[in-house]
C-alpha cells in the first residue's frame, strides 16, 4: 500500500481569486440584494433619527399636528425596513443559493477529473471529508455567512453615517470599542485558520482510521489487528479532539473580548451627550437619537463580529475545497498530438511506486497495433503495473510509454479515455437504469447501439434498459456486472483495452465465453490481457513474460514452448509436469 498523501489546501490567494470570480458570476443578482440591503439599513435609521426630532419637537412645544406626522412617518420607515429587510433577505438567499449551487456541481466535476493516482493516494477519508464537511461548509459560507456579513457591514456603516450626520462628536464614542476589538480580533484571527484547517484535517484522518477499520474489519481479526486498529483509531481521534477543544478555546477568549468591547461606546454616548446638552451644545433628541443608533450599531457589529468565526471557518473549508481545483488534472496539458492507431509501445521503462522500492527496471516493448498481448508472470512481478502506465494512470519514473506514437503521459485525461481503456475485476454497477449504466461511456449512445452492445457480451438477461440496476433495486451478480463493463467498453470503442484480471472472478467457463465475446469484439484493437491463468495467454498473439520487474520472455505461445524457458515452466506446472519439455 502506498503512503497517503493529502490532498491539496488552496493558498489564500487562490482562495481569493476563486471567490470573487465565484461572486461575479452572479454580479447582477449580487448587485441588486446590496442594494436593497443598503435601502432596508437606510430605512431602519429613519427611525431612531425622527425619534430624536420627534423629542425637539415636543420640548419646543410644537402642535399635535406636527408630532402625528412625524410619528406616521416613524411608522412608515420601520414598515418599509421590514419590507426592505425581507425583500434583500430573500435575494440574498437566492444568489446565495445559486453561488453554493455553482460550488458544488463545480466540486463534483474537479473531483471526477482527479488523476486516479491522486485519489488513491489520498485515501477516501479525505476525499469523503471534503465532500461531507467542507463543501456543506463553503456553501454555508456563500449562502449565509457572507451575505449576512456584508448585511452587518452595510448596516453598521449606514448607522454610523447617520451619527456623523447628527453629531459628529457623540459618532466618536464610537471609537472607544475599537481598542478592545482589535486587539481581540488579531489575537484570534492570528491563530484561527490553522486552528479550523487542523480541525478538517483531524476529522478526515480519524474518518479515515474509522472506515479503514470497518473495511477490513475481518482482515484485522484474522490477523489478530484489532488492538492495532483501535489504538490507531484512538489517536485520530485524540487528535480530532484536540483540533477542536483548542477551537473551542480561541472562540472562548474571542466572544468575550467582544462581549465587553460594546458596553464602553453606549455608555460613553450617553455621558458626554448629557454632558454636551446641558452646555447647550445638542438638543435632548440629538442625544436620544444617537444613544439609540449606539446602541443599534452594536447589533450588526457584534454579528459581525462573530460572523469573523464562522467566514474563518467557512473559508478555511472553501479552501479545501479549491485545493482540489488547484490539483493539476492534466486536462490543461496540450495534446501536441492525438495517437496515430493502437501501437503501445514502452520503452526503458523503470516505476516505483511512492516511497517504494523500484518495481519495473527498463521494460522494453513493442506492441504493434490490432495486437492481442497476453502478460504472464509471478505474482508481484509487475503484471499489473505495466497495465497501470500503459491506461496512463501513473506515468513511469523514466522511461516513455507511447500509445500510437503520443506520449501517454501527455494525453489529456479526457482523450486519454477515448484511447486506451483498463479494465479490472472491479465492475461497478451505479444505482441507477442499464441504459444509464451503459451510456457513462457513450452518452449519445441510441437503444440499438445499446443492444448491440450487450448482445455482443452474451448478456441475454438484459432487455429492459429502463431496468434500475444496483443498490437494493437489483444486486447484479458478478458475472453480469463484468457484462456491464464489458459493454461499457465496446460502446467507448478504444483503440487499446488491457484486460487486468477482468475475467480472474468468474468460473472459468463463463470467463471463456466472455474472453470469446470479447476477441470478436476486439477484433482490430490492441489488446493487453494480464492472464492469471495460462489458457488466456495460450490464445493470444504473443505471451510477454515479467518476472521482477523484468520482461524475461516475448513470443507466441509456440515458440515459448520450444524456447523452453520461463514460460514453458509455467505451462508444463499448468499442466502437472514440472519438467521443461519442449512442446
Ligand atoms: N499501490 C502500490 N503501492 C506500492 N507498491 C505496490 C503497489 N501496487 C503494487 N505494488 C508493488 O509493486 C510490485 C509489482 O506489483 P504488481 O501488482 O504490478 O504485480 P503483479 O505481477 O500484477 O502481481 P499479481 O499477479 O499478484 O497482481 C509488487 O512488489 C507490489 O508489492
Amino acid at each position: 500500500m502506498t503512503a497517503e498523501t493529502e490532498l491539496p489546501v488552496a493558498e489564500p490567494e487562490r482562495v481569493r481569486r476563486a471567490f470573487v470570480a465565484l461572486l461575479l458570476s452572479e454580479r447582477a443578482r449580487v448587485g441588486v440584494a446590496i442594494a436593497l440591503r443598503v435601502a432596508a439599513a437606510g430605512a431602519s435609521t429613519a427611525a431612531p433619527l425622527l425619534m430624536g426630532r420627534m423629542i425637539d419637537a415636543l420640548a419646543a412645544g410644537e402642535g399635535i399636528g406636527d408630532i402625528d406626522m412625524i410619528a406616521a412617518g416613524m411608522a412608515a420607515a420601520i414598515a418599509a425596513a421590514v419590507a426592505l429587510t425581507w425583500l434583500a433577505g430573500f435575494t440574498a438567499n437566492r444568489v446565495g443559493e445559486r453561488l453554493s449551487a455553482r460550488l458544488r456541481e463545480r466540486f463534483v466535476e474537479q473531483c471526477l477529473r482527479l488523476p486516479l493516482h491522486t485519489a488513491e493516494q489520498a485515501g477516501a477519508g479525505d476525499l469523503m471529508t471534503r465532500t461531507s464537511v467542507d463543501v456543506p461548509q463553503s456553501g454555508n459560507l456563500i449562502r449565509e455567512s457572507i451575505p449576512r456579513a456584508a448585511v452587518a457591514i452595510l448596516t453598521a456603516l449606514v448607522y454610523i453615517g447617520a451619527m456623523i450626520w447628527v453629531n459628529a462628536l457623540l459618532a466618536l464614542c464610537m471609537v472607544l470599542a475599537v481598542p478592545l476589538i482589535a486587539v481581540g480580533a488579531r489575537w484570534y484571527l492570528k491563530r484561527a485558520r490553522d486552528g479550523y484547517l487542523a480541525q478538517a484535517r483531524t476529522e478526515s484522518r480519524s474518518g479515515e482510521a474509522l472506515s479503514a477499520t470497518a473495511d477490513g474489519a475481518r482482515t484485522a481479526e484474522l490477523h489478530r489487528l484489532e488492538a492495532d486498529r483501535i489504538a490507531h483509531g484512538d489517536t485520530t481521534i485524540a487528535a480530532h479532539w484536540a483540533a477542536n477543544k483548542y477551537t473551542l478555546y480561541l472562540r472562548s477568549v474571542y466572544f468575550l473580548t467582544l462581549e465587553s468591547s460594546y458596553v464602553l461606546p453606549a455608555s460613553a454616548v450617553l455621558v458626554l451627550g448629557g454632558a454636551m446638552y446641558f452646555d447647550g451644545a445638542v438638543t435632548l433628541g440629538e442625544v436620544a437619537a444617537c444613544a439609540v443608533l449606539s446602541r443599534q450599531i452594536m447589533t450588526p457589529m457584534n454579528f459581525l463580529l462573530m460572523m469573523v468565526e464562522w467566514l474563518q471557518r467557512g473559508f478555511a473549508s472553501f479552501a479545501r475545497v479549491e485545493g482540489i481545483a488547484a490539483i493539476d488534472t492534466d486536462e490543461q496539458a496540450a495534446a501536441a498530438a492525438l495517437p496515430a492507431d493502437g501501437t503501445v509501445a514502452l520503452r526503458s521503462v523503470h516505476f516505483a511506486y511512492p516511497s517504494g522500492p523500484e518495481v519495473l527496471h527498463g521494460v522494453d516493448l513493442r506492441i504493434p497495433a490490432g495486437e492481442r498481448l497476453a502478460v504472464v508472470g509471478p505474482s508481484g512481478a509487475g503484471k499489473s503495473t505495466i497495465a497501470r502506465l500503459v491506461s496512463g494512470i501513473d506515468a513511469p519514473t523514466s522511461g516513455q510509454v507511447t500509445i500510437g506514437g503520443v506520449d501517454v503521459a501527455t494525453l489529456p485525461l479526457s482523450e486519454r479515455r477515448g484511447h486506451v481503456t483498463l479494465v479490472t475485476q472491479e465492475h461497478h454497477v451505479f444505482t441507477a437504469t442499464l441504459r444509464d449504466n451503459l451510456t457513462l461511456a457513450k452518452p449519445d449512445a441510441d437503444d440499438a447501439e445499446l443492444r448491440r452492445a450487450l448482445a455482443t457480451v452474451g448478456a441475454a438477461w438484459a432487455n429492459d434498459l429502463d431496468a434500475e440496476l444496483g443498490g437494493t433495486a437489483k444486486e447484479l451478480d458478478p458475472a453480469a456486472a463484468q457484462q456491464i463493463a464489458l459493454a461499457r467498453i465496446i460502446l467507448a470503442d478504444p483503440d487499446v483495452v488491457i484486460l487486468d484480471e477482468a475475467t480472474a472472478m468468474l468460473d472459468p467457463r463463463a470467463a471463456r465465453d466472455t474472453e470469446r465475446a470479447l476477441a470478436a469484439v476486439l477484433e482490430g484493437r490492441t489488446v493487453i490481457g494480464i492472464a492469471h491463468r495460462l489458457h488466456t495467454a495460450h490464445d493470444a498473439d504473443r505471451i510477454a513474460v515479467v518476472e521482477a520487474g523484468r520482461l524475461a520472455e516475448l513470443g507466441s505461445h509456440d515458440e515459448l514452448l520450444q524456447a523452453n524457458g520461463p514460460y514453458a515452466l509455467l505451462w508444463n506446472t499448468w499442466h502437472g509436469t514440472s519438467e521443461r519439455s519442449p512442446a
